[in-house]
């Protein structure tokens, strides 16, 4: 069977309706002007920074030209970034939908079905009480639930999350009803339980549901600390005989189960409403065959799903995100239905928020300036914004793989516009009901090893394998085939997630992003390839702002190291304070800077937010980045092959504790990252020590200096965690001792060696 050819798969407007009002409107950031000519003016400090830098280059033989050569070369490259960076900048464009409107047109009868996909990977890092959290949110949705199908894909193949989910699924005849009939907010019954306290006039229900919620959450936690599910509750389901003593996560068959079949009558909540669909799949998972990590699991469920439901409209949700606004829907529906430009819309992508983060941010997760700016700033560009994996809303066919072109060119007639999928889709059932082991069957199918084997998958279809950012490359494609793409953030978060909350935990997290990017700009999706002629140019040059981040790491650590060193041997890399030159040099970076606390001020980030998120540039770019660029350059020679290491959302107690307080927490074992950023803070200090006695003989040393003092004030935590703190966050010694090894070489006998 091929994708789509069961129910329809477009969300489309009959011609009537070209009159009618429009369902979202679009508008200009402000203050584009004056900002632009301010950007010229940081444009001519760098091209003067780098005419001083030819002009005065040292003869061959003279002292300093490696160094020389270096700043140079770090220059142009920090310059070109610069450059990209601000094609994000240039035009900001926001989207608003008038969601009252959609109702009023359209009525419950003529909206689409949306298919909701969950993905899990392992029942250790995404504990499945956090899961089931996610999916309960989801089944609440203000939308008709006969519309909703959700799917969850498990990539650990747990049964104590199956276990979990059934747990779930009785739990939500009781808890759809509750929310709606009180209307709160989250829906994701942890998230609520924790803010709230009873907010409803009824004290005595809000009591009874928040204490069947706390006996579900806490019989899960029994059987998940147990590891596997008692013999007597296995009986209860058949689902269970699934898993056997070789079941393991790696090597399985498809596993399939409907729990909620939402055509049947007997799947209503206590108020005798129809409940959502509710799906557990475990594709097949075989040693010999490649899984393709996330992307291959997106892809079995768009397959599973398409002979489920089959809805046209799919939300895509990792398991940690649970929605926050009921009505998400409805208002993402007012772009994809909107009659003038919602054929073209391939998704909308909404940002990541996270309930989890510190007050001011330690490490620099949250991304308020890409959600406000950069991200709207891709739209004003062209029409796309990037996929970023979770909280975006697809049309299926754009992300099945069709051209905009040939969807276009499909008289929508042939497959029934979205006006009818409901009324003519229960006749459709009716009709030809497929019983639920038919439809188990035919799920198991699709979601085999064998399945995709030859196939398009990965490659034309679906989600692009072979890239652990398989979102970005994906939208990237898909933006690369004619559609347009929204971005859309609205005042009150649509999702809400948990962010990394130590350091390693982000390092890491950081080095498979910038990896992934980075392979992407090395594949034939670089956007300048892919994208000719296809997206605009500031669409390309906007995307290489992020897929550039790992080669960023080279020019950064060649400017934390350099000036430092220099400085110790006396020899000057920038001009004397005394000359005119000095000007350009203190203005491009003053102003880069200034520039962009301003910026995070007005996304609502503290000065020590940003002062933070600057130090976590340089850590990222010295260590993850560096990782990334390395392990890209393996890839490409074909030494090593792409992994996908999940991000671990469980912390400990002690952990939460240094979290909270804002210590930086640098955990054990990433000793080798750990290695590069203290010895990059010992450079500097050397470099402040040794340097403010040269200054006062030589002022063509005071810029350099000035480096080192930043330098050094970013880095105090490291001095802290190296010398001063003695709790388990702390920078353990043989990490003291390797770096205090490291810097002196460099600092003291590099000046030998190169002489
Ligand atoms: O083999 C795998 C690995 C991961 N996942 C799921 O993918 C999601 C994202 O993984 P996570 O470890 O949380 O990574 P993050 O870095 O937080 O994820 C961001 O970056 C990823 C790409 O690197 C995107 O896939 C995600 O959607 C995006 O939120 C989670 O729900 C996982 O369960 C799988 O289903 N199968
Ligand atoms: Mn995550």
């Amino acid at each position: 069977m091929t994708l789509g050819s069961r129910r329809s798969s477009t969300v489309e407007l009959e011609k009537e309706d070209d009159e009618a009002p429009l369902l979202f409107e679009s508008k200009e950031g402000k203050w584009g002007g004056a900002y632009k000519l301010f950007a010229c003016t940081i444009f001519a400090g760098i091209c003067m920074i780098l005419v001083y830098r030819v002009m005065k280059m040292p003869k061959r033989g003279e002292e300093g030209r490696w160094g020389w050569i270096a700043m140079l070369w770090a220059e142009v490259c920090f310059g070109v970034y610069w450059i990209f960076t601000q094609s994000l900048r240039w035009t900001l464009l926001y989207h608003i939908p008038f969601d009252h409107r959609l109702f009023q047109r359209y009525g419950e009868n003529k909206l689409p079905g949306v298919d909701i996909f969950v993905c899990t990977a392992d029942p250790m890092l995404e504990p499945p009480n956090m899961v089931i959290n996610t999916v309960l949110s989801v089944m609440c949705y203000n939308y008709p639930s006969n519309k909703l199908s959700v799917y969850l894909s498990d990539d650990g193949a747990s049964e104590l999350t199956f276990y979990a989910l059934l747990k779930a699924s009785i739990f939500s005849k009781h808890w759809i009803p509750f929310c709606k009939r009180f209307n709160i907010e989250p829906r994701s019954p942890e998230a609520y339980f924790s803010q709230h306290y009873c907010t409803i006039k009824n004290t005595q229900e809000w009591s009874s549901i928040k204490k069947l919620y706390e006996d579900m959450k806490s019989e899960i936690e029994l059987v998940v600390e147990k590891g596997k599910v008692p013999d007597e509750i296995r009986k209860q389901h058949k689902g269970f005989s699934e898993w056997n003593s070789k079941t393991t996560k790696k090597d399985h068959q498809s596993i399939v189960q409907i729990i909620i079949d939402g055509r049947d009558s007997n799947g209503v909540d206590d108020d005798g409403f129809q409940l959502p669909t509710l799906v557990y799949m475990a594709r097949e998972k075989r040693p010999n065959f490649p899984h393709h990590f996330k992307a291959g699991a997106m892809n079995a469920l768009i397959r599973v799903s398409s002979e489920i439901s089959n809805a046209p409209i799919i939300l895509n949700l990792d398991c940690d995100m649970y929605s926050n606004n009921a009505d998400t829907i409805q208002e993402v529906l007012c772009f994809f239905m909107d009659q003038r430009q919602g054929h073209q819309l391939a998704y909308v992508q909404f940002p990541q928020h996270f309930n989890n983060i510190n007050k001011n941010d330690l490490y620099a997760n949250s991304f308020p300036v890409s959600y406000q700016i950069e991200f709207p700033g891709m739209v004003g560009e062209g029409g796309a914004t990037m996929f970023i994996g979770t909280g975006c809303f697809h049309r299926r066919e754009s992300l099945s793989g069709m051209h905009f072109k040939h969807y276009n060119n499909t008289p929508k007639c042939d497959i029934n516009p979205n006006i009818n999928i409901n009324t003519q889709d229960q006749d459709h059932h009716k009709m030809m009901r497929r019983s639920v082991e038919a439809l188990i069957e035919a799920s198991k199918g699709v979601s085999s090893c064998g399945y995709e084997e030859g196939s398009e998958w990965g490659k034309e279809k679906g989600l692009v394998y072979g890239i652990p950012v398989e979102d970005v490359v994906t939208g990237l494609r898909i933006s690369c085939r004619g559609w347009k793409s929204i971005y859309y953030n609205p005042k009150r978060a649509a999702f809400v997630g948990v962010a990394p909350t130590t350091l390693e935990v982000t390092l890491i997290q950081h080095k498979r992003w910038g990896e992934g990017l980075f392979l992407i700009f090395f594949s034939k999706f670089c956007p300048f390839i892919c994208g000719y002629r296809k997206i605009s140019l500031g669409v390309q040059m906007g995307y290489c702002a992020f897929l550039l981040w790992a080669p960023l790491s080279l020019p950064t650590i060649a400017y934390a190291v350099i000036p430092a060193i220099y400085t110790l041997w006396g020899i000057p890399l920038f001009p004397p304070v005394t000359s005119r030159w000095m000007l350009p040099f203190l203005y491009a970076p003053l102003a880069t800077h200034v520039y962009s606390l301003l910026e995070a001020m007005r996304c609502g980030c503290s000065i020590k937010s940003w002062w933070n998120s600057q130090r976590m540039k340089l850590f990222r770019r010295t260590t993850s980045y560096l990782f990334s660029f390395m392990d890209t350059v393996k890839i490409q020679l074909g030494f090593s092959e792409t992994k996908f290491d999940v991000t671990d959302k469980v912390a400990s107690e002690d952990t939460m504790k240094r979290y909270e307080e804002e210590v930086v927490d640098f955990g054990s074992s990433c000793s080798v990252m750990y290695t590069i950023i203290a010895t990059l803070a010992l450079i500097n200090l050397f470099g402040v020590i040794g340097g403010t006695k040269k200054v006062l003989e030589d002022d063509a040393l005071v810029l350099q200096v000035m480096l080192c003092v930043l330098m050094v004030m970013l880095n105090k935590v490291v001095y802290e965690a190296l010398f001063v703190r003695s709790d388990r966050g702390c920078l353990p010694s043989h990490v003291l001792v390797k770096s205090l090894v490291l810097a002196s070489f460099a600092c003291f006998l590099l000046p030998y060696f190169l002489c």
